[in-house]
């Protein structure tokens, strides 16, 4: 049986855009960059909080040390702001109570800090449970890295290949292909279709209650 499944957080359970550039772009203007629109935060986002920097620093201006900076200050920033505009996506509360019901084990794996990821999990989801919840861990490569996704395979006593995995980037189709999960792309997340496709989507779901229909069998 395939009951089990692991998600990914940003722009698939939780809609965390706005937050997220509010607290990069007080980053960026605290260091006398100018802010980026919140639209284009949907393609810096994905690889974690440093990369995100990377992202958004033109080559030749960035330095391990400036990109330090930055993650500093909007870590201390999005700590006391992160759930100001951050929700969960319409039809996600259905889909989780819908697979609980059904004894599925549920798992989270972000490349968000691991302390954001269990307060944004403490904060909009405590009513479901979820096994394990994972961010960046100290030590442990991030996501596409197979890493993490194995560990909660091993945490939940089941086959990878027996695991599920909804994510809404390419990060996360390469994640579910490289620990040999079964990658589902959402498409209500940050990212378009093409994207899911060529990373390996093994099915795409364009609304949570597509994930329930098309787990309601298995
Ligand atoms: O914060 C990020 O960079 C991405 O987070 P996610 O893996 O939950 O989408």
């Amino acid at each position: 049986m395939k009951k089990n499944i692991v998600f990914d957080l940003d722009g698939t359970l939780l809609d965390t855009l706005e937050d997220i550039a509010i607290s990069a772009n007080f980053a960026l203007v605290s260091l006398g960059f100018q802010p980026q629109e919140s639209a284009k935060y949907r393609y810096f986002v994905g690889e974690g909080v440093f990369k995100l920097f990377e992202n958004i620093f033109a080559s030749n201006v960035q330095t391990p040390e400036l990109i330090q900076q930055a993650v500093t200050l909007f870590e201390t920033h999005y700590t006391k702001q992160f759930n100001q505009n951050t929700k969960l996506y319409e039809g996600v509360s259905k889909m989780l109570s819908f697979l609980q019901k059904r004894n599925f084990k549920m798992a989270i794996l972000s490349n968000k800090p691991d302390s954001f990821t269990k307060m944004c999990a403490m904060k909009y989801l405590r009513q479901w449970k979820f096994d394990v919840v994972y961010g960046v861990r100290e030590g442990v490569p991030r996501k596409p890295h197979p890493r993490g996704a194995l560990e909660i395979s091993e945490l939940l006593h089941v086959k990878p290949n027996d695991c599920y995995y909804l994510g809404d980037t390419m990060i996360d189709m390469q994640t579910a292909n490289s620990a040999g999960m079964i990658a589902i792309g959402a498409l209500w997340g940050f990212r378009e279709e093409n994207e899911l496709k060529e990373h390996g989507a093994k099915y795409l779901a364009k609304t949570p209650s597509e994930v329930i229909k098309l787990l309601a069998e298995v």
